[in-house]
């Protein structure tokens, strides 16, 4: 967004609407009150929330309400599929009344959609992305499974723009703002419920997602692996590879497991020095998953790279075309790591 899309007056204000928003996840509205009725498996047996769904509409609405002079191209995880079938009525029905409450609760805008208006605005995010034009790229409930687990989880949006991230935000409600204790725990002290945010070239900010003024992030400056600790998935991890890696750096700091992009976020911040993300053979990344958070770790000083060393391509579509692996850490760090991990890739081979 640039200063013909309203500057930033418009920005705050898209920022506080989001922060009511993922608030109510906070709060625990969707979170701690989900139920297994709440839940569906989809065609790869994943899991997906009527907090998913609902995300992702209101994400849709807002973009579409607040910057009306943009077309509107958007690649998101969730559509409308497995909601039109007849044993769904009961979830949809549900979808419906969580973002009516939501707009209801809060004096933004005026208007209730129907579950029909619900399923049209989940089919709005099936576009195909690439390398020309701008198109929102959004996870709107990354880390389903620490979600309803009650831990971790990311709302994910970023812009790509001629094929390149341009901007990230990251609202992480169960994430705090500055972590003291390494090991994925918070001091009494922190705030939880953190939204981060970068344009290209403008560096990355955090602000409380109660609302606070925003605060500039860096990444930690860590030069010696000995001393850095890596975030992984709780979920997906090659963890026979990652432990590996991190034997054959010294890193002696056990591995602090998260669930979704809040390891970006965590990592942006200084909470630790490296991100290491192998997943088992044969997955391939999508987009969402790694929009918003690698324009986060880079503005905030770091670099985010596949395992052969090369940027990631948001350019190819819904799935990111790369070398197997990524990696995200501080420029010091990165090409001791990157050597581990050629090493370790080629050891396991
Ligand atoms: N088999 C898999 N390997 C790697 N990532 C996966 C796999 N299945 C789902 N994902 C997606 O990886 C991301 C979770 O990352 P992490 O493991 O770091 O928490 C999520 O986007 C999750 O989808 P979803 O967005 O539906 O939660
Ligand atoms: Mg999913
Ligand atoms: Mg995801
Ligand atoms: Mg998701």
């Amino acid at each position: 967004m640039n200063e013909r899309d309203g500057g930033e007056g418009q920005r705050k204000r898209m920022r506080a609407i989001w922060s009511k928003y993922f608030v109510k996840h906070v709060e625990g509205r969707v979170q701690q009150g989900i139920l297994q009725s709440d839940i569906q498996s989809k065609a790869d047996r994943t899991p997906v929330t009527v907090a998913d769904y609902g995300s992702q509409v209101l994400i849709s609405l807002v973009l579409k309400k607040e910057l009306p002079s943009h077309s509107f191209s958007m690649v998101a995880e969730e559509d409308s599929e497995d909601l039109r079938k007849d044993d769904a009525q009961q979830i949809l029905e549900h979808i419906t009344s969580l973002v009516n409450e939501t707009i209801a609760n809060d004096d933004s805008y005026n208007m209730s959609l129907s579950k029909e208006d619900v399923l049209a605005a989940l089919d709005g995010g099936k576009s195909e992305g690439g390398p020309s034009g701008r198109h929102w790229i959004l996870d709107p409930i990354d880390g389903t499974k620490g979600f309803i687990r009650g831990d971790q989880y990311a709302v994910a949006l970023g812009l790509l723009d001629e094929g390149k991230v341009v901007l990230g935000v990251l609202g992480c409600p169960n994430l705090p703002s500055k972590s003291t204790n390494k090991h994925n725990g918070s001091s009494s002290g922190d705030q939880v419920g953190s939204l981060y945010f970068a344009t290209i070239g403008c560096g990355a900010k955090v602000q409380a997602l109660e609302g606070s003024e925003p605060q500039k992030i860096t990444i930690c400056s860590v030069n010696n692996p000995v001393d850095a600790s890596f975030f992984e998935s709780l979920e997906h991890s090659k963890r026979d590879l990652t432990s590996s890696i991190a034997e054959k750096l010294g890193v002696q700091a056990p591995p602090v497991r998260m669930d979704s992009q809040a390891k970006y976020a965590a990592l942006a911040q200084g909470d630790g020095a490296i991100y290491l993300r192998f997943s088992g053979k044969g997955y391939k990344e999508r987009v969402w998953d790694h929009a918003a958070g690698s324009i986060i770790v880079t503005e905030a000083g770091g670099m985010v790279k596949d395992a052969s060393g090369n940027d990631l391509d948001f350019s190819k579509g819904r799935y990111l075309d790369r070398d197997r692996g990524i990696i995200a850490t501080n420029r010091y760090l990165m090409p001791m790591v990157l050597k581990a991990v050629q090493e370790a890739i080629d050891e396991e081979q």
